[in-house]
């Protein structure tokens, strides 16, 4: 299996009056998995479907090894695609199901029923050839599409929800194994989630899409760490985001003034900056009782009351009020042989952390 490049030049969809993408610039390096993420309706579908040549662009272009793609039809871009409707032919058997590709390309039937043998190997179903689709699970089935979508040898897979069908156990199982199937492959790869933990157990890059414009993209370890946006900052994982003045500048950070009980002593601050917007993750925040705490930390702390408390077996949640009622979020994870939760709700805690956790937001 070859592995291509694909980059998107400035491209865009509208329909009437909607912008559906809006002058996407993208470079898919090859052998990659890339995942297109981002709520309802923000144009990841819409991008996904002109790589693949079924919608024509308004603009830009799509180029696949630096030849453009952008007028050759969907069936000369040897594009293997896999959706979340799987839409196997009930009438046919599993073998014959991957063998439709192949047949409209007009493969003799000898070297057909290789590939087909090699297929059904790779998606780890060679004993289920003869069988029909209602004769599988649902994971087995999508592992037929699989095989149909591999095939062909296709230049790239493109995914658009490929496991929103199954329950969670499922799905999860699937993440793990066809993430191994495209690396083992090479085969350059696209997928359209709406769901942040598949982009993160699955992608090489998270392309985080808003209003049809790209808001970041990066690994999963750049997007987490070190969002880039406050749209970001709560659409991966939950964050602790908190506004303020500069109050005084050291060296390159700074102490910023988030209310009269808390400051946050911030590493780096744009010099330009006179009002920051910090993001702070659940896990990295520590929870203690009064009385517990270094007295001598000053910023990044803060006295608040239990108000929610939630036990969730491997992590406890504490939503906590501080007295001039902004809420703080904390992850704490729970040892092996504690008994239940350490803070009962209305108990008063001391909440601190450390500088490096305070992640300033470029855009609020
Ligand atoms: N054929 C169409 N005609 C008009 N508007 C469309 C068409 N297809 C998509 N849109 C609009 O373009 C925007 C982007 O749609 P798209 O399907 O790409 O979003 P998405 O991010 O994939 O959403 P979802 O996660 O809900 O599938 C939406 O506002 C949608 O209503």
């Amino acid at each position: 299996m070859r592995s291509s490049e694909v980059r998107l030049d400035r491209l865009s969809k509208e329909y009437n009056h909607t912008v559906a993408v809006d002058d996407v610039s993208l470079t898919i390096e090859p052998g990659h998995m890339v995942a297109l993420l981002g709520p309802s309706g923000c144009g990841k579908t819409t991008c996904l479907r002109m790589i693949a040549g079924l919608i024509r662009p308004t603009s830009g272009d799509v180029f696949v090894n630096d030849k453009r793609m952008t007028d050759v039809p969907v069936h000369r871009r040897n594009v293997g695609m896999l959706f979340q409707n799987y839409a196997l032919f009930p009438h046919l058997t599993v073998e014959e199901n991957i063998a439709f590709g192949l047949e409209m390309r007009g493969i003799s039937k000898a070297d057909a029923a290789k590939k087909v043998g090699e297929a059904l190997s790779l998606v780890q179903l060679s004993s289920f050839g003869k069988r029909y689709p209602a004769q599988l699970s649902g994971g087995q089935q999508q592992r037929v599409a699989l095989g149909r979508a591999l095939v062909i040898e296709p230049a790239m897979l493109l995914l658009d929800e490929p496991l929103g069908a199954l329950d969670k156990g499922l799905r999860e199982s699937m993440q793990v194994e066809l993430r191994a199937l495209q690396r083992r492959l090479g085969l350059t790869t696209v997928m359209v989630t709406h769901d942040q933990d598949e982009a993160l157990t699955m992608a090489d890059k998270i392309v985080v899409m808003r209003d049809g414009k790209l808001e970041q993209v990066g690994s999963a370890t750049e997007i987490y760490q070190r969002p880039s946006s406050k749209f970001v900052a709560q659409f991966i994982g939950a964050s602790n985001l908190f506004q303020g003045p500069v109050e005084q500048r050291n060296g390159n950070g700074a102490v910023i003034r988030v209310s009269p009980e808390l400051s946050l002593q911030v590493d780096e601050v744009p010099q330009s900056a006179s009002d920051v917007m910090v993001s702070i993750r659940p896990e990295a925040i520590v929870v203690e009782r009064v009385g517990q705490s270094p007295a001598s930390q000053r910023a990044n702390s803060v006295t608040a009351l239990v108000d929610q408390a939630i036990y969730r077996g491997f992590v406890s949640h504490y939503y906590l009020k501080t007295p001039s009622g902004g809420q703080i979020i904390v992850f704490e994870q729970n040892q092996s042989q504690q008994a239940g939760l350490r803070y009962a709700v209305g108990e008063e805690v001391v909440a601190r952390w450390e500088s490096p956790s305070n992640h300033v937001i470029a855009r609020h």
